[in-house]
């Protein structure tokens, strides 16, 4: 079995880790050993443990799983040079990973918090060798699509990566909504599950737009609800999240 190095033991790594550990030996490097042993208890499998400092990269398989902030002081901690080295860094170019992180080959990963569930929307680019590689070790944690440009993968960053706390917004909402006009809070929390469950199947084979048309009722409840989230500036409000996030991304670059 391959082993794949985490570096960084936070929510993504420990999302990425639980699609990947019956595929592959996990083994993580962090600052705080508590920690690396809250994400083996997490994991519910035993992992290798290893302290940051003066960790040896050396032709191993590293997923980076880091803040942007915190790529210059990870990386003066280590030694070596990677055999692959992933990065799951919101914004960070793979010309300034190379700079920073002695590897043979870098690719950029854009998972999502789904990973933990299988259920990762990722993109990918960078060293196109590697790019069935690193296709088939992120499938372990949902579906893939393969970018062919750094812009395009910070425009999905914006889309899928944050997507889910969007709609944690829209779902939490939703379900205050029901409460306010007088459903159990545990029944509002159930249908608006509920409702999330169904619409992810439904929204894989239907057009938004087709989606929308076929519920709405002329002089209908639906319309009366719609009309309300458009007056709202729900739509501008979704695409220029995307638009602030994409540059957020940039920025984080330099
Ligand atoms: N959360 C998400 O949904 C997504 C996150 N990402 C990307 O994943 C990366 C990690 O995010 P996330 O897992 O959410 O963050 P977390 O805060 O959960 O984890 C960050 C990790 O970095 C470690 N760390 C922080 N500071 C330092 C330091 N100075 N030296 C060494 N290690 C340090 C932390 O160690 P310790 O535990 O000891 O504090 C922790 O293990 C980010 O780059 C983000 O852009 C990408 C897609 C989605
Ligand atoms: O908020 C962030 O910066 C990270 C990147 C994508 C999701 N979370």
């Amino acid at each position: 079995m391959q082993t794949i190095t985490f570096i960084g033991n936070g929510n993504m790594a420990k999302s990425i880790a639980q699609g990947l550990k019956g595929k592959y030996n996990i083994e993580v490097v962090g600052r705080n050993m508590e920690r690396l042993d809250a994400f083996e208890a997490a994991l519910g499998k035993k992992v290798e443990k290893f302290p940051l400092d003066d960790f040896d990269i050396t032709d191993k398989t590293i997923l980076l799983c880091v803040k942007p902030g915190n790529l210059e002081s990870v990386a003066k901690q280590l030694k070596g040079k990677a055999k692959l080295l992933l990065s799951v860094l919101a914004g960070v170019p793979v010309e300034k990973l190379k700079k920073k992180i002695k590897s043979k080959a870098v690719v950029r990963a854009m998972p999502n918090l789904a990973a933990s569930a299988g259920a990762s929307m990722t993109t990918l680019t960078g060293d196109a060798e590697h790019r069935e590689e690193a296709e088939v070790l992120m499938r372990s944690a949902g579906s893939v699509l393969w970018l062919e440009s750094e812009k395009e993968i910070d425009i999905a960053t914006a889309l899928a990566g944050s997507g889910p706390a969007y709609l944690a917004l829209i779902a939490e909402a939703l379900a205050d909504g029901a409460v306010n006009q007088g459903l159990k809070r545990e029944d509002a929390m159930l249908v608006m599950r509920g409702l999330f469950a169904g619409f992810g199947k439904l929204i894989q084979e239907m057009h938004p737009a087709l989606l929308k048309d076929s519920v709405m009722s002329p002089g209908g409840t639906t319309a009366a609800g719609y009309s309300t989230l458009e007056k709202g500036r729900v739509r501008a409000s979704c695409m220029e999240a995307v638009e602030k996030a994409y540059k957020k991304a940039v920025d984080l670059s330099s």
